[in-house]
């Protein structure tokens, strides 16, 4: 009837599922990313300064130095960061629901909608903004979440790929509907509040989701209704032979709220791979300097002497390059490794950045030669960050999380991303007009120093299975002395693993550094390895909560749980610390009695 199993991070796990659904989630995300393409984009329309006759760089790096703009651009992110930090985001999605929390977000976009398109003071655009900011925190947790909650767990591992992809798509679309907006000449009169007011569309379309679409079994069970977890279960799958999955994610929430204090094991020093590398992730994700091409491209190539016209097409083609190169990660990255396209990223970035700044320093102002040059160097800049920090800065920090980690870890990678995007966007026009070409060579700076970085501390994890990932950190030249301080659940969980492999193909059994002080535990707590070392006893073989079997079993239910919420954890994880404590309101409610956590 089911069947899971392990490789390279994938759950193959076959239940009774109906398609239908699939698709219509799918189309949920993209509605989602259009709703954010849009409200981003769309801020092009508004407030562009016209360009004057530009006679030194001065001013030709200065003129779009508005912080009234810079504002506009970034509140959005800053109020998205202040509903994810303050746990306002995690509470509703824990005790609304997905879908409730679905209808809020389209709610507040669509009143967003409606003050663009009436807009009459400067103010209203910023309010609209604000409650974009927060529409978006809503929409983010709740859709992916909801999305993996109702997929078929085979296409999970799908739908992973799928959100870069939706974002960098979504975002060529909003700069498409701009150019168009300004070749029917509706751009100065009423074109903006039609493409600001345009995020109305998707906006509804999130709403009505909300209120036809059933809520996920796993959110259901998370709020104490069982019997309604279950009809919907059936429901979506189509048929009422649906008691291993039901079974299975009773028993991943149970999982799940063994672990209380993510934060705390996040913080601890055996931790400390976890917590640097998932921060660095987002903030060296900002720090490339890439939302200065997708929020400002536009305002620079005017900046450079282009017409508007072109200025918009140059957007275009930034922004099909972005989606393009994203492929190529979705295809490489598992063939050529994450560390070599980091690397290899680094190497065209840094380059193409160095290029544009000694270009922008030597050519005269205002050639349009230069502008077409620039454009060519930033095609090459943004190709290698598709394929690189685009999808892996979320990629990476997810796969080196252990479940002891997992919530709190994904929810300082999007964190950081919300936080820096704030930060670029609001101060990136003062500093080309302060620094000017020097912009460019500090963003190549920060390149340089993270693509160092990565040499130095990313160890690779291709072809490594996900639960294994973390023990990296245990051979890694810097790390070991944090990953071997203890031994955590989930590395001594792996090692029994393998130790349980090796035996049955009657290998030696495996060393793995770090661990040797639970190896004889593991065997004393086991009957099967027991018997394979005839001088060591069996120790309490029928507890179930220390044998073998169950262990495994844990193991497999947190890969399970892994790739339910993997989505979620990589993008919006910031409600996840505040939803699993509270999770533990299902063991009453089942009977289910749950595992301790060691260390
Ligand atoms: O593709 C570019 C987009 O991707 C992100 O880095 C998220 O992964 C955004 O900050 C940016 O706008």
């Amino acid at each position: 009837m089911e069947e899971a199993g392990v490789a390279g991070g994938n759950v193959k796990g076959k239940y009774n599922a109906n398609l239908g659904f699939w698709i219509v989630s799918l189309a949920l995300r993209a509605q989602r990313h259009l709703s954010l393409s849009w409200s981003l984009r769309g801020q092009n329309c508004v407030n562009v300064p016209t360009p004057k006759t530009i006679v030194s760089k001065n001013e030709l790096f200065c003129q779009f130095n508005s912080q009234i703009l810079q504002l506009l651009t970034s509140c959005l992110f800053l109020a998205g960061t202040v509903s994810e930090c303050t746990g306002f985001t995690a509470y509703l999605n824990r005790y609304h629901g997905r879908t409730r929390v679905m209808m809020y977000s389209g709610i507040a976009f669509m009143i967003a909608g409606i003050l663009f398109a009436a807009a009459f003071h400067v103010s209203m655009i910023f309010i609209g903004r604000i409650l974009q900011g927060f529409a978006i925190s809503f929409a983010s947790v709740s859709v992916p979440i909801y999305n993996s909650e109702m997929s078929p767990p085979q296409f999970r591992g799908t739908f992973n790929q799928l959100f870069q992809l939706f974002l960098t798509l979504f975002i060529l679309i909003a700069q498409v509907i701009n150019l168009i907006m300004h070749v029917t000449g509706a751009e100065n009169s009423w074109g903006f509040r039609l493409s600001l007011g345009f995020a109305f569309v998707p906006a509804f379309m999130l709403f009505m989701a909300g209120t036809f679409l059933p809520d996920s079994p796993n959110s259901l069970l998370e709020r104490g209704y069982i019997t309604q977890a279950r009809k919907n279960l059936e429901y979506i799958r189509g048929t009422k032979d649906v008691d291993v999955e039901f079974n299975d994610i009773v028993e991943a929430a149970e999982l799940a709220a063994a672990v209380k204090h993510p934060w705390r094991n996040l913080f601890s020093a055996k931790y400390r791979p976890q917590l640097v590398l998932s921060a660095c992730c987002t903030l060296f994700q900002q720090w490339t300097g890439i939302n200065i091409l997708i929020f400002y491209a536009p305002e620079i190539f005017l900046a450079l002497g282009t017409t508007r016209t072109i200025s918009l097409v140059a957007g275009i083609i930034i922004g099909a390059c972005n989606h393009l190169s994203t492929y190529v990660s979705a295809i490489l990255a598992d063939y050529l490794g994450r560390r070599f396209l980091f690397l290899e990223a680094g190497v065209q970035m840094f380059s193409a950045l160095i290029v544009i700044s000694i270009s922008l320093l030597c050519l005269p102002a205002s050639s349009i030669w230069e502008a077409w040059y620039i454009l060519g160097m930033a095609c090459v800049f943004d190709m290698a960050y598709a394929w690189s920090w685009g999808p892996l800065a979320w990629t990476y920090p997810s796969e080196i999380q252990v479940l002891e980690t997992r919530s709190a870890g994904m929810a300082v990678t999007s964190l950081f991303n919300l936080l820096f995007s704030f930060v670029i966007g609001q101060t990136f026009l003062s500093m080309l007009c302060t620094l000017q070409w020097g912009v460019f060579l500090l963003f190549a700076c920060c390149v340089a120093f993270m693509t160092t970085f990565v040499y130095l501390f990313f160890p690779e994890t291709k072809g490594i299975p996900i639960e294994e990932c973390p023990l990296l950190f245990k051979t890694h030249w810097f790390w070991k002395r944090y990953a071997n301080r203890s031994v955590g659940f989930q590395e001594r969980m792996v090692m029994e693993r393998k130790m349980l492999e090796a035996a049955e193909q009657g290998k030696p059994l495996p060393d793995i550094p770090g661990m040797e002080s639970v190896k004889d535990d593991i065997i004393s707590q086991n009957p099967t390895l027991a018997a394979h070392i005839p001088d060591v006893q069996p120790g309490d073989a029928g507890n179930p909560k220390r044998h073998g079997s169950a262990d495994g079993r844990a193991l497999e239910l947190w890969l399970r749980e892994y790739q339910t919420t993997h989505t979620f954890f990589e993008r919006h994880a910031a409600a996840a610390a505040a939803m699993v404590p509270n999770l533990g309101r299902i063991q009453g409610l089942t009977g289910c009695e749950g595992f301790s956590q060691s260390a």
